[in-house]
């Protein structure tokens, strides 16, 4: 049995995983770490600190807040817990922590867990190569109301891919309130939506002349991304220390 730690437990996603865990077979929920206790029946204790917890544990999984990242990285690298990380909005100096802690402990991180979108990211580069040269590219993000950070972790991770693939040659614009200018050719305009209960949608606008081309990737539940974080950690309780990505799970066999 995989004896796991949500944190971030009576979350939106950290109840759905509660829900998609209590399933499988092979794991196990140990405890569940939140600052708020919900009045719902667990099997597990629930703690507002991991440092509360004295038992054993295999693997912690991390649908929370980027203010919980310190702690999450200082008790793993303590105990030599393998990492799921899938929050999100983190600032560069905590991704420096996540990947310093790679060196010592084995750390899955994504921003976004779902198939659909972990399939969009491997053909999105081939796309950008052909388009670049005749197409403005632009990304949509929508998500529900009650999301703190903005763009979505996705929009980065999928900005990122494409001025990878650029050579780093494209700049990123946040909206365009205030703007007195023409779009300029080396940028990729980024703009959020909120609203609902949408639970995810992206869109990669490839925006030519006369012609319009565009990627997009629909959640329709949240279920996604909690199915995307189990196989995640199945993957991780056997992986040697280092940093992954959920990348390297389609290249295995889990
Ligand atoms: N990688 C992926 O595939 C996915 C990632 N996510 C990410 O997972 C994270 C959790 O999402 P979700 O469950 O919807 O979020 P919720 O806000 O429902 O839950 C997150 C947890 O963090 C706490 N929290 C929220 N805001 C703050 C704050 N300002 N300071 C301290 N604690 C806070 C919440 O406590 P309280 O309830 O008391 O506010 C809750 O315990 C987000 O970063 C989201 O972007 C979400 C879906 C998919
Ligand atoms: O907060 C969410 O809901 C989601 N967050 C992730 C993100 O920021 O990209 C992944 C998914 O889009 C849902």
């Amino acid at each position: 049995m995989i004896k796991t730690i949500i944190y971030g437990v009576n979350g939106k996603m950290g109840q759905i995983l509660n829900k998609q865990l209590l399933n499988e077979k092979d794991m196990e929920i140990v405890a569940g770490i939140d600052r708020s206790m919900l009045d719902v029946k667990r099997t597990y204790p629930i703690y507002n600190s991991l440092y509360e917890y004295k038992g054993e544990v295999d693997v912690i999984i991390d649908f929370s807040h980027p203010s919980y990242l310190e702690q999450i990285i200082d008790y793993s690298l303590d105990r030599r817990v393998p990492l799921v990380i899938a929050t999100t909005g983190f600032s560069e100096e905590q991704f420096r922590k996540i990947k310093m802690a790679s060196e010592y402990i084995p750390i899955l991180y994504s921003s976004n867990m779902s198939l659909g979108i972990n399939i969009l990211t491997r053909i999105l580069s081939q796309i950008v190569k052909i388009l670049n040269r005749d197409f403005d590219i632009e990304i949509i993000e929508k998500h529900h109301n009650k999301k703190t950070d903005a763009p979505s972790g996705t929009a980065y991770l999928l900005a990122d891919i494409i001025n990878e693939t650029l050579g780093n040659s494209k700049r990123y614009i946040y909206g365009r309130e205030g703007n007195n200018s023409k779009r300029e050719n080396n940028e990729i305009g980024i703009h959020s939506i909120r609203g609902g209960t949408i639970p995810g949608e992206h869109t990669i606008i490839f925006a030519g002349s006369d012609e319009i081309i565009e990627l997009k990737h629909t959640a329709l539940s949240k279920k996604i991304y909690a199915q995307g974080a189990i196989k995640a950690a199945r993957f991780i309780v056997k992986a040697k220390k280092g940093f992954y990505t959920m990348d390297d799970i389609f290249n295995s066999n889990v």
